[in-house]
C-alpha cells in the first residue's frame, strides 16, 4: 500500500501545506467554494502554492466555475490541476479543459450501482475522475462532508482512466478502503481535521501511517 499516492484537500494556512508536504502528500487542494469552511481567496492559494516544492502537484478545487473564476485562480495561481467537484457536464469539462491547457479531475458521486455509469462518461472528457460519495440531498456542499459510499459497489473496477477513491476517509478507514477497492490514490479532507476547515498534523501523518 506504500505506493499509494495522497491528495490532501482543503488546505488554508502554510503549517497545513508544511504537514501535508512533510507527511508525503502527492497532491495538495485548495478549495474555492464560498460556503466551505475550507474556501480560501485567490490571493491566499496564490501564497500557499508558491511554497510547494516541485513534484507536489496543486490542484484547484471549484464547483460549477464560470469562466471569471477560473481566469482569476489561473492567472495567479501556479497550477497543475483543476478539480470539477459540481454539477458539470462532459461538454463542459471539455471545455475547461480546452481552454486552461490543464489537467482536469471531474468528481463523480456514488450512491449507487446507476451512477458507476457516470464515471464512464466523463472518463471521455476527464484526466482523472474523483470517485466520491455523492452528497446527501439538501447538503450544503457537493463534498468535504466525510462521508464514505459503499466501497463494495466498485470493488474489482477497472477504469481507462486514472482515478482517485474519496468520501469519508480517515486514518481508521483508509486501509481497508484501499485493499476492497484497489485505489492507488486517495483524496481526504474532513477525515485530517481537529474541527471544520482545521487540518489537524498528528491526523495527516496518521493517515500516510495507515497505508504504510
Ligand atoms: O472540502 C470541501 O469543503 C469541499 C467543498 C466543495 C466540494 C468538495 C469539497 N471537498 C472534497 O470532497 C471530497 C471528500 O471530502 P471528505 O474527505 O469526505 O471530507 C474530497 O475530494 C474533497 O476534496
Amino acid at each position: 500500500m506504500s505506493d499509494v499516492q495522497v491528495k490532501i484537500c482543503g488546505l488554508s494556512t502554510p503549517d497545513h501545506v508544511r504537514w501535508a508536504v512533510d507527511a508525503g502528500a502527492r497532491y495538495l487542494g485548495f478549495v474555492f467554494f464560498a460556503k466551505s469552511p475550507r474556501n480560501v481567496s485567490v490571493a491566499q492559494a496564490t501564497a500557499l502554492a508558491r511554497e510547494v516544492p516541485p513534484g507536489v502537484a496543486k490542484v484547484a478545487l471549484v464547483v460549477d466555475p464560470d469562466d471569471a473564476l477560473l481566469d482569476g485562480i489561473t492567472a495567479t495561481m501556479p497550477v497543475d490541476m483543476l478539480q470539477l467537484h459540481g454539477a458539470e457536464s462532459p461538454e463542459r469539462v471539455a471545455e475547461i479543459r480546452a481552454r486552461y491547457g490543464l489537467p482536469v479531475m471531474k468528481a463523480v458521486g456514488i450512491a449507487g450501482a446507476a451512477d458507476l455509469a457516470k464515471v464512464e462518461a466523463y472518463e471521455m472528457v476527464a484526466d482523472q475522475i474523483l470517485v466520491d460519495a455523492k452528497p446527501p440531498k439538501g447538503a450544503d456542499l457537493p463534498g468535504g462532508m466525510g462521508v464514505p459510499f459503499d466501497w463494495q459497489l466498485i470493488a474489482g473496477r477497472h477504469w481507462q482512466r486514472p482515478w482517485m477513491l474519496a468520501g469519508g476517509l480517515t486514518p481508521k478507514n483508509v486501509g481497508l478502503a484501499v485493499r476492497l477497492t484497489g485505489a492507488r490514490q486517495v483524496d481526504v479532507s474532513s477525515g485530517v481535521e481537529s474541527a471544520p476547515g482545521v487540518k489537524d498534523e498528528g491526523l495527516i501523518r496518521a493517515f500516510m501511517e495507515a497505508l504504510r
